[in-house]
């Protein structure tokens, strides 16, 4: 099993115990199935007592909620509304499918905001589906989930570090091997292919947090096959960029940069982080890239980021971050992501601010994000 990540300091001070003893005995009224029923039954607790049942319920029926999603995109049903509402009569033809299934799929996604079921018996886009079709990239998140929830399918096992090889692990091919520069071109394909589409999450929340237009040399550390890196050259026509990544997701880069039309102001180097960094630039980045490390190897990671840079230059990270408020599941589905893919874990603003320190950065700082929930940025200053 891997070791666990570092303990936090317990705060200092002990909750009074009468506090303790309030808690227990809301919990003990709360699991109370009289005190349940009367709060339905009582005006005012009702609207409590609902919304607590709706959410337990939310909770047990998830996995069926992310299959009604995940059908949906699977036949292309948002892309298929885009034109114009429907009836369940034409989308049972066009979709393949018997008529009374395609009402059963359409009014699951009426229920949850992808679809609108309008008066007149058609369906039409709902707010949900019509914004997942301007994030196709999301479609391929949840296409991959597939694997995700086959690790997940025995969660205790997997908690206990019994749940043998899982799916992610093999599909981050980096994640489960002792030499990452060894992995091959097949293996890194896929995963290339969809950390290249999910940027259009990523790249411009970041780049309008800190534009890179004040700096001269960008290093982009695990920068996969260049969708960052792409669009940080494209706002900062001035700049030029070294990414580096292993040798296959390198190589892919390069032809990526080709493309673009870059190859002058970008340079690709293949190789593991693990066995130190090109020298000189004066930004770095780390993109989506600490929280898939332990905390033994993300500080090793951080502390060569600060090695490479030139004094005063300045590191971002940039990766969903665990606690962010308003979107706590979020780090809550990255930690068994993480957990299912074999490494790493999403870590606070405060953990990773105190690993930069750790590392030697001098001073760090939290540019706010558009999307906190996508993706937080913090920017470290090399001494
Ligand atoms: C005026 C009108 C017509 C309407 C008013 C109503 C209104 C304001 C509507 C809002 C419309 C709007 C702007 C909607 C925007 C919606 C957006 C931007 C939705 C974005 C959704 C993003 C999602 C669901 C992202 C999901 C991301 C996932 C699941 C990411 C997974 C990442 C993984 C697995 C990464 C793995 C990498 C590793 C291994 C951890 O390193
Ligand atoms: C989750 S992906 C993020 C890619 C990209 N930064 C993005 O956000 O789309 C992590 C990246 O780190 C790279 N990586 C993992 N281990 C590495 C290592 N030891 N040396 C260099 N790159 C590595 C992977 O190949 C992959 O491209």
């Amino acid at each position: 099993m891997r070791p666990g990540p570092r303990v936090l300091p317990v705060p200092p001070v002990a909750p009074p115990a009468w506090r303790d003893r309030l808690l227990a005995w809301r919990h003990r009224l709360i699991a109370s199935p009289r005190f349940q029923r009367c709060a339905a039954a009582f005006p005012l607790t009702r609207p409590v007592a609902q919304a607590n049942a709706r959410a337990l319920f939310d909770l047990c029926a998830g996995f069926v909620y992310a299959q009604v999603l995940a059908a949906c995109l699977r036949v292309d049903l948002f892309r298929l509304l885009a034109d114009g509402p429907m009836t369940a009569d034409d989308l049972s033809r066009r979709l393949d499918l018997a008529p009374d299934r395609t009402l059963c799929l359409l009014r699951a996604a009426a229920s949850l905001g992808l679809l609108t079921a309008l008066k007149d018996g058609r369906f039409a886009l709902g707010d949900l589906g019509a914004a997942l079709i301007g994030n196709p990239s999301v479609a391929a998140m949840v296409a991959h989930h597939a694997m995700l929830y086959d690790d997940l399918r025995d969660p205790v096992a997997l908690l206990r570090g019994q749940a043998g090889p899982t799916q992610l692990s093999t599909y981050w091919a980096y994640a489960a091997t002792d030499d990452p520069a060894q992995v091959e071109e097949a293996a890194v394909a896929p995963y290339g292919a969809l950390m290249g589409a999910s940027q259009a999450l990523v790249a411009g929340d970041v780049l309008d947090a800190y534009p890179l237009t004040r700096h001269a040399h960008l290093l982009e550390i695990g920068g996969g096959e260049g969708a960052f890196a792409i669009e940080a050259a494209r706002r900062a026509p001035d700049l030029r960029v070294t990414l580096f990544d292993l040798p296959p997701v390198a190589d892919r880069a390069a032809r990526r940069f080709a493309e673009a039309g870059l190859t002058g102001r970008t340079t690709t180097l293949g190789g593991s982080f693990h066995h130190g960094l090109p020298q000189g630039a004066d930004v770095a980045s780390l993109v989506r890239v600490v929280h898939d490390h332990d905390d033994e190897p993300a500080l090793a990671l951080l502390k060569a980021a600060r090695a490479a840079l030139r004094p005063g230059g300045t590191l971002l990270v940039a990766e969903p971050m665990a606690g962010t408020p308003g979107a706590e599941p979020v780090g809550a589905y990255f930690g068994f992501y993480l957990l299912a893919m074999g490494s790493g874990r999403p870590r606070t603003a405060a953990e990773l601010a105190g690993l930069l320190r750790e590392a030697g950065f001098a001073r760090v700082r939290e540019p706010r994000t558009r999307r906190p929930m996508l993706v937080r940025l913090l920017a470290a200053t090399a001494p």
